[in-house]
């Protein structure tokens, strides 16, 4: 078993160097090659978003293919206890020893559980939405990770928001704390809201931030003000790098971003895949009507971004004064089916039988011979969706096995969905993100098209 091992690279004295990733032979000389389970911990006050932040990254991970999972201490709090009998904020007091305890053990629990998770592979990551706001929580999870009893140890990177914005924390104690199983039906928002604010209080008396000499030897982000600064320390391997990306790109901010398929074009209305052919007039009918559904949003920011097949340009041809300015992306192209591109289903079935029974058995993983797979599209669309997330309200005219690899990561579908998906012709879908969430609107318009759509075979 090969084991990720990361060394210092030699470099100018006190100029940290990229950290080198090499695999090591394992004891047992296998050539699997693993990578070193991840861990990363959330650090922070109740209303930093670390919950978000949590969901988040999740969704982004599993969608790259890195399997992660979330392990909330709330959820095993509230199932461990009442909090209605424990006083409420008083549970979460310094001076509440049975709370305390009982927190105590409830956090060892979920730690426990992740380290199940990981030791038994079931997944590379694990997320530990938690507060982590001391120092011995910390050092009792480093000591849990790096745990011999682990083969291999888990890596550690933890991910602090501090936020002191009055305005970000009420949106997330209104959004998300006073509608919170804890405070359901047993007072109202009002009271729920003030009851949260001496919890924040209970924590921040015992919170010991990260700090950068005491916590020198950790790996860690601070997010500041939810994203409006950075302070990065030691980044280690591949998953902590993308990490960082990733929360370098995402923001808070209030938009919606649409998807739309080109205009019925006369390949659909003939059922054959792939290639370039232009609208059909159903299809240019369609592309106006987008048109007015734009003019009637009135959005103030507003980005085109169209895949470069005619169909999707003309498309977006129809919008191009309305935009602040249209982006053509060869990445937004439809899949490739290689040597069926050109065919209906009908003649890939009669031509290739086999590659056609392959495909029903795992259409996410199965590539077209010289062409691509739904698993090749997410590796490609990656840049969109990173894209997507920093920016504000942006329409993306693309197709339909694309789409759904958008609309999956929005909606956190996993691959034996995803290539599934209901994307339909002449129809709008728009996203809204929520605090953990994404609602999803669909607008179909009155324009007769084609039905592009395969059913999943029952599976003998
Ligand atoms: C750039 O990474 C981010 C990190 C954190 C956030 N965020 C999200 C929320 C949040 C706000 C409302 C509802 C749910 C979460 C929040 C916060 O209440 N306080 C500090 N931060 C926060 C956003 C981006
Ligand atoms: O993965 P599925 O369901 O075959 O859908 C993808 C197909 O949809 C189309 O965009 C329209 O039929 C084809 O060009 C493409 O091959």
């Amino acid at each position: 078993m090969l084991q990720e091992n990361d060394t210092e690279m030699p470099g100018p004295a006190g100029v940290p160097q990229r950290k080198m990733t090499y695999f090591v032979p394992k004891s047992d000389n296998s050539n699997e090659q693993v990578r070193v389970p991840n861990v990363i911990a959330l650090v922070g006050l109740p209303a930093r978003g670390k919950t978000y932040i949590s969901h988040k990254l999740c969704r982004y991970l599993n969608w790259i293919g890195i399997k992660t999972k979330a392990f909330n201490v709330g959820e095993y709090r509230r199932k461990a206890c009442n909090l209605e009998e424990e006083g409420e904020n008083e549970f979460f007091s310094p001076n509440n020893a049975r709370g305390q305890k009982i927190r105590d053990e409830v956090a060892q629990l979920a730690i426990n559980d992740m380290g199940k998770y990981l030791d038994n592979k079931e997944g590379e990551v694990a997320i530990l939405d938690a507060t982590n706001t001391t120092r011995d929580r910390r050092k009792l999870l480093m000591e849990f990770c790096k745990n011999l009893m682990h083969d291999p140890p888990f890596r550690v990177f933890f991910v602090e928001s501090v936020c002191d914005d009055p305005d970000i924390i009420n949106s997330n104690i209104t959004e998300v704390k006073i509608n919170s199983p804890d405070y359901k039906g047993i007072m109202s928002q009002e009271e729920a809201k003030e009851d949260f604010l001496k919890r924040i209080e209970n924590y921040r008396m015992q919170y010991e931030p990260l700090d950068e000499d005491y916590d020198e030897e950790l790996s860690y982000i601070k997010v500041i003000n939810a994203g409006k600064s950075f302070y990065v320390h030691n980044v280690n391997g591949h998953v902590q790098s993308r990490v960082v990306y990733f929360l370098m790109n995402i923001h808070l901010l209030p938009r919606s971003i649409y998807l739309s398929r080109h205009g019925e074009s006369e390949y659909n209305c003939i059922g054959r895949l792939g290639g370039d052919s232009p609208l059909s007039a159903n299809g240019l009918l369609y592309a106006g009507k987008l048109r007015e559904y734009f003019e009637a949003e009135d959005l103030d920011d507003f980005r085109v971004w169209s895949s470069q097949k005619i169909r999707a340009a003309q498309t977006a041809s129809h919008l191009k004064d309305l935009a602040g300015h249209t982006e053509f992306w060869k990445c937004l192209d439809e899949i490739d089916a290689g040597i069926c591109e050109g065919l209906t289903y009908e003649d890939f079935e009669a031509r290739y039988p086999k590659q056609f029974a392959e495909r029903d058995k795992d259409k996410y993983h199965y590539r077209y011979p010289s062409g691509e797979s739904y698993e090749d599209l997410v590796a490609r669309l990656e840049p969109v969706i990173m894209e997507l997330e920093r920016q504000s309200n942006v329409l993306v005219i693309s197709h339909q096995a694309v789409l759904r690899c958008i609309l999956a990561y929005f909606t956190n579908k996993n691959r034996d969905d995803l290539p599934y998906l209901k994307v339909p012709l002449h129809t709008t879908i728009k996203l809204t993100p929520k605090a953990y969430s994404c609602e999803v609107e669909l607008f179909p318009f009155p324009i007769k098209a084609a039905d592009t759509y395969r059913e999943k075979p029952d599976q003998k």
